[in-house]
């Protein structure tokens, strides 16, 4: 059975705003972080996912409760020994001088070196293991005040890992990347949680990414309620889709996309057989509000009131062309987006 890292027994988050005022984020959460599971935390924005990260990492005297890391009471830790066992990653831009990437991703092992801070050949090792896994090498050397936010951001990672700590905390460590390198991160953080047995919890907006990569997710409500489960138990339970639906914006169950509520315009039968034309076609076409009813020949299209729109793909390895039918006139189109415009401005 996995091991617990971190645990919370009946904790509540928030703020005191004034000597006798607090503000309540949520309470009475007891949960759990295990060795080697990989855990995103979502949630709308201002739920409370960075308010819970920091009083899990130590930062954010609970207003209630305890936090414990292993046996210990984490706000009760020295702070070498907590830097030992817990890394942390925020997204606030830190001042760090005239720092190369290196000398940053180095003080990671600061809580294991001498009073002088010499790095030992094994240092030395994990240092570039660290930059090696976020693809930072090619930085390693510039001036952290001079790297792009993602990029900063990779090396705030490898500082975390430089730490070799037995759970990461990492605050929308994917913040400032573009898609692939959320992607490469996410995978990353997977494997390590299996290569190292870390447990990692990462708080994060990127739905699709969570869904996927995840072995548990906390979704924060803004309540305060916290559901724990499978990415996909909470996408079954309904927790998802209530906690992010809202006015313009649904979550569709069977496909774990979001959708635009778009003002319907009207039916299309689209004469295609399968592919990634015709995928994306479907796509063009609910984007601007119609209804796709996909034929797999013309003599379905013959019988339908002539009213009704047909729209046909024609692929060949060179191009692709996009016949429409209405009223029994035929109109060619060379783009999707040719298409698009061109259905707009017909009334239907
Ligand atoms: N210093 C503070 N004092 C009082 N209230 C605060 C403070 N910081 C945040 N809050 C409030 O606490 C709640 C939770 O904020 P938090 O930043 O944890 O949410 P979040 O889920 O991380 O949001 P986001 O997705 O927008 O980053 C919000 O209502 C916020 O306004």
């Amino acid at each position: 059975m996995s091991s617990q890292i971190l645990t919370t027994h009946n904790l509540t988050i928030g703020y005191k705003t004034s000597r006798k005022n607090v503000r309540c984020v949520a309470s009475d959460i007891s949960v759990s972080l295990l060795a080697g599971e990989l855990v995103c935390l979502l949630g709308p924005n201002g739920a409370g996912k960075s308010t819970l990260v920091r009083s899990l990492a130590g930062m954010q005297p609970p207003l209630g409760g305890e936090v414990r890391l292993l046996e210990d009471d984490i706000y009760k830790l020295a702070p070498p020994e907590l830097a030992k066992r817990l890394s942390l990653v925020l997204t606030e831009k830190v001042d760090v001088g005239m720092l190369s990437a290196y000398t940053l991703v180095s003080l990671g092992r600061h809580p294991y070196t001498n009073w002088w801070g010499n790095l030992t050949s094994e240092d030395e090792a994990i240092v570039h293991w660290a930059i090696k896994s976020v693809g930072a090498v090619h930085l390693a050397q510039r001036q952290v005040k001079e790297l792009s936010d993602g990029e900063r951001q990779k090396i705030m990672i490898a500082r975390a890992l430089a730490q070799s700590p037995t759970v990461m905390l990492l605050d929308e460590p994917t913040a400032f990347l573009d898609l692939p390198r959320r992607v490469e991160i996410m995978q990353l953080l997977r494997q390590l949680t299996r290569e190292t047995n870390q447990a990692i919890l990462l708080s994060t907006h990127d739905l699709d990414l969570a869904l996927r990569l995840a072995d548990k997710v906390w979704l924060l409500t803004t309540n305060g309620i916290l559901h724990i489960g499978a990415p996909e138990d909470l996408v079954l339970s309904g927790a998802f889709a209530d906690t992010f639906n809202s006015e313009g914006v649904e979550f569709d169950v069977n496909s774990g996309d979001f959708y635009l509520h778009t003002s319907h315009k009207g039916e299309i039968n689209l004469i295609a057989d399968e592919g990634i034309v015709v995928e994306w076609t479907i796509r063009a076409l609910q984007r601007v509000g119609f209804r796709v009813k996909q034929c797999e020949n013309f003599s379905v299209v013959q019988n339908v009131k002539p009213t009704q729109i047909s729209v046909e793909v024609i692929s060949n390895s060179e191009q692709v062309l996009w016949r429409i039918t209405n009223n029994k006139t035929v109109y060619a189109h060379h783009s999707l987006y040719e298409l698009v415009k061109f259905l707009n401005c017909l009334s239907i």
